[in-house]
């Protein structure tokens, strides 16, 4: 589904990512982890089209990133959860979930059934739709990122470190709508990156270690493991 072929990048002159090769399949679980300042944020970046490629080439679903600009692969079936705070302050969380749909003109039937499949991925998010996206708490912002990335995300959905600073009966209450997301979309692909590996339990079924830009070796045939 997502395959990435030998990709590079530069950031203000300095490669940040190095001839990464790898190939993410429908159904997956994949955690990409690696140090702060390995790139993780910037693979995601680079695979929704916010940075651009140095080198290499991007293909999703058969079809050349490149020719795809940055604002059309939401509608591709491509959901991204950032690292920091992504709500519009002046609208409610129920108007930030379906912005991403609106933006793409979804059919409202459409939006509505997502929005229903995403409050039951995320039930918390039920008691929060009628309040500003600027009165959410860190934790609270996290769970409305994952329902909004989830509202575009009907393919691949990107977490950008997402249990960093959940505490701890929000970081089950976060994994646990990842298992749910899994069981209602089996052919979703998930990618999350972690700095802490471990946070990520077992939800993972593959683990990349990105190490200063690169891909770390793993045995042939088994996943990648830094800790
Ligand atoms: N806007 C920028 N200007 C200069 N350097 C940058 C910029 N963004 C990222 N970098 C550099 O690129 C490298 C990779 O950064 P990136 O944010 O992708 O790492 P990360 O693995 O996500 O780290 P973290 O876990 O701290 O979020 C780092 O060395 C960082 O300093």
């Amino acid at each position: 589904m997502l395959k990435l072929q030998k990709i590079s990048t530069k950031i203000a002159g300095i490669t940040v990512l190095r001839q990464i090769e790898t190939e993410f399949k429908a159904g997956s679980l994949v955690a990409v982890v690696g140090h702060n300042g390995a790139g993780k944020t910037t693979l995601l970046r680079a695979i929704m089209g916010l940075i651009r490629l140095e080198e290499g080439r991007i293909e999703f679903n058969g079809r050349d990133l490149a020719t795809v600009p940055d604002h059309r692969r939401a509608s591709m079936g491509i959901g991204y959860a950032p690292e920091e705070r992504v709500m519009f302050p002046t609208f409610t969380v129920e108007e930030n979930l379906r912005l991403p749909c609106e933006v793409q003109r979804m059919p409202k039937q459409e939006t509505d059934r997502r929005l229903e499949m995403t409050l039951q991925v995320v039930p918390q998010l039920k008691d929060m739709l009628a309040r500003s996206g600027a009165a959410l708490s860190g934790g609270q912002g996290k769970m409305a990122a994952l329902g909004r990335a989830l509202m575009a995300g009907r393919n691949l959905v990107l977490l950008d470190e997402p249990f960093q600073g959940l505490a701890p009966v929000l970081a089950n209450q976060y994994a646990e709508s990842l298992r749910r997301l899994r069981d209602l979309n089996p052919e979703l692909c998930v990618i999350v990156t972690e700095s802490n590996g471990s946070l990520l339990r077992d939800l993972p079924d593959t683990t990349l270690t990105l190490e200063r830009g690169e891909l770390a070796a793993a045995p042939h045939g088994a996943s990648h493991h830094l800790y």
